[in-house]
């Protein structure tokens, strides 16, 4: 078992001039090891680098960007590092943790769980949000700027953590973000199951209850959505929801519909580059 201060590497791949790495460590918040990777840029290798946050969606590791969003050669270009955490808590092993796939084990849904048992592990937003952050400032040659984006799960991650910190990402992003987790079946399962029953409490892990209470986005959101998506069609994504409250509260919304485009990393791929992009425009103006 590694402390809490010490990474153990698991692999280093280099692409695009810079490096894939990814660790072990041993978390103490969510009480368990974990696993993250971080993409280097060669210009991390003079000076320190902006970073990028990449939260993944439901049934993911921290492998999955990594491999399929064809992001190393933009972020190489822009000098852009990316860390991808995991999406849950590993090897806790408790009692229905890998019963489905869009509860407990790789959907950790970036919430403090309050109901027992899962409150003593599933406590990935200060994970991602403190602890992580923490750990790698002290190891990596980072300069401080943060913004972060997802995908689905990981896009509803995302917006929360920048609503709720909007001093400390100088951007967000989102693909098909789950964005309005109050009101679609992926969210009410797992809002119910890691914070009870008293819906209340799950606001403030909703990005559309987050807006219409007057939390502020640290610069325009930028939200693309697929249109052939099955889940943005079955109801699990609410994009439109969060345009409504964005547009109620005053809070710039670049949201793209995008024909043909399904909840693949496919869709990720092509439209990769625009995010990285935008995120180091705001990372250089921050
Ligand atoms: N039945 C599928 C459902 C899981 C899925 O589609 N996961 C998406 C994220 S969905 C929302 O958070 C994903 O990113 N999958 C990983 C990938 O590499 O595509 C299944 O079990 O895969």
């Amino acid at each position: 078992m590694t402390t809490s201060d010490e990474l153990e590497l698991v692999s280093a791949t280099k692409s695009f001039g810079g490096w894939l790495k990814r660790y072990k460590h041993h978390s103490k918040v969510l009480g368990c090891e974990m696993i993250f990777a971080i993409y280097l840029p060669p210009a991390a290798e003079e000076q320190d680098v902006p970073l990028l946050w990449w939260l993944s969606g439901l049934t993911c590791t921290d492998e999955n960007f990594m491999q399929k969003a064809g992001a190393h050669g933009t972020a190489a270009e822009l000098g852009l590092a990316i860390v991808c955490p995991d999406t849950s808590p590993r090897g806790t092993d408790l009692p229905g943790e890998h019963d489905s796939y869009d509860f407990g084990s790789g959907a950790g849904f970036y919430v403090n769980a309050t109901e027992a048992p899962w409150n003593r592990h599933f406590r990935m937003y200060d994970y991602v949000t403190e602890e992580l952050p923490a750990l790698v400032a002290r190891h990596f040659p980072l300069n401080g700027q943060q913004s972060i984006s997802g995908h689905s799960m990981g896009g509803h991650g995302a917006l929360v953590c920048a609503l709720k910190n909007p001093e400390r990402y100088a951007s967000v992003s989102a693909f098909a973000p789950i964005a309005n987790p109050t009101q679609c079946p992926w969210g009410e399962k797992a809002l119910g199951g890691y914070l009870g029953d008293d819906r209340e409490t799950w606001k403030e892990w909703d990005a559309c209850e987050l807006i219409a209470t007057g939390a502020p986005a640290p610069a325009e959101i930028k939200v693309d959505q697929g249109e052939a998506d099955n889940f943005y069609q079955d109801g699990q994504l609410r994009p439109e929801a969060l345009e409504a409250a964005c547009k109620q509260a005053g809070v710039p919304l670049t949201l793209r519909m995008l024909p043909g485009y399904d909840h693949s990393y496919f869709f990720i791929a092509s439209f990769i580059d625009d995010h990285l992009r935008y995120h180091a425009h705001h990372l250089r103006s921050g």
